[in-house]
């Protein structure tokens, strides 16, 4: 359903004069399918964020395509209802000047037409995620991290995509957060065939969450593993990062 060939992306880097090109993602090619939910590992900088921006067509790479039952994820009209995201810091996900009802009601707006459907939509929504109605007029810091979080969630579903990136989107969680917004995410794949894409250092996490992880080093695919086999991991790279991230 999501197509990644041969993709490539550079950003430029140094002053104004001697400017270079830092190559960050080399040549990346996967398949996602439908209630798949893939898991990317890979050290800080090796380019897991830059592969969910490509993802979500927020940036295009220099080369190759990334397409959603077809079509380029950099057309709107493919992105929605086809693919979401969920980001680490939701207390800049959310405008801090918009209630929760206004953040939602952005993807909402362009979905729907009629106020009332939106309202039952919003309420139905909150729901989903373990909250109610009654978050509608709070505004972001009334809520707690994972409250907070599980609007971003809320919003994320709005236009029922068959696909959520969801980069460190637990990370800056507490502990038992963390677990809940877990069960939450797994429980909406088993109620409503959700699939992700969740870039992580958590190897728990993604061992909890996922059916196979995708190992990055430097820009590459290192190697990509069913998660009840990542202890046969073949590349000694793939076995050292899962040993320091294990402990
Ligand atoms: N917009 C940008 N302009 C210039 N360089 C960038 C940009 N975005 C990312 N980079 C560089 O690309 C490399 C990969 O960054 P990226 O954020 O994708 O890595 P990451 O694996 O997600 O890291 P982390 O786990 O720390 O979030 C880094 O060297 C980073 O400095």
């Amino acid at each position: 359903m999501l197509r990644v060939e041969g993709v490539c992306k550079s950003y430029s880097k140094g002053g104004w004069f001697r400017k270079r090109q830092q190559q960050v993602l080399y040549d990346i090619s996967f398949d996602w399918n439908q209630g798949e939910c893939l898991g990317i590992i890979g050290e800080s900088g090796s380019g897991k964020s830059t592969l969910g921006r490509l993802l979500l067509g927020i940036e295009k790479p220099d080369r190759g395509n990334i397409t959603f039952a077809g079509k380029p994820v950099t057309d709107r009209r493919t992105r929605m209802g086809g693919i979401s995201a969920v980001f680490q810091d939701y207390t800049s996900s959310i405008n801090p000047f918009y209630t929760v009802e206004q953040a939602m009601l952005e993807p909402l707006q362009l979905a729907m037409k009629e106020q009332k459907m939106r309202e039952s939509k919003m309420e139905g929504l909150l729901v989903q995620v373990g909250l109610d109605a009654s978050y509608l007029p709070k505004y972001p810091h009334e809520l707690s991290g994972g409250e907070a979080q599980r609007v971003c969630i809320a919003r994320a579903l709005a236009t029922e995509p068959a696909c959520i990136v969801l980069d460190e989107a637990i990370s800056s969680l507490d502990g038992s957060v963390q677990t809940q917004v877990l069960e939450l995410l797994k429980s909406l794949r088993t109620s409503h065939g959700m699939g992700y894409i969740f870039i992580t250092h958590d190897i728990q996490a993604a061992s909890y969450l996922c059916d196979s992880v995708m190992i990055f080093r430097s820009g590459q695919i290192e190697e990509m593993i069913q998660v009840e086999r990542l202890g046969d991991v073949q590349s000694l790279y793939a076995k050292e990062l899962l040993r320091k991230i294990m402990v």
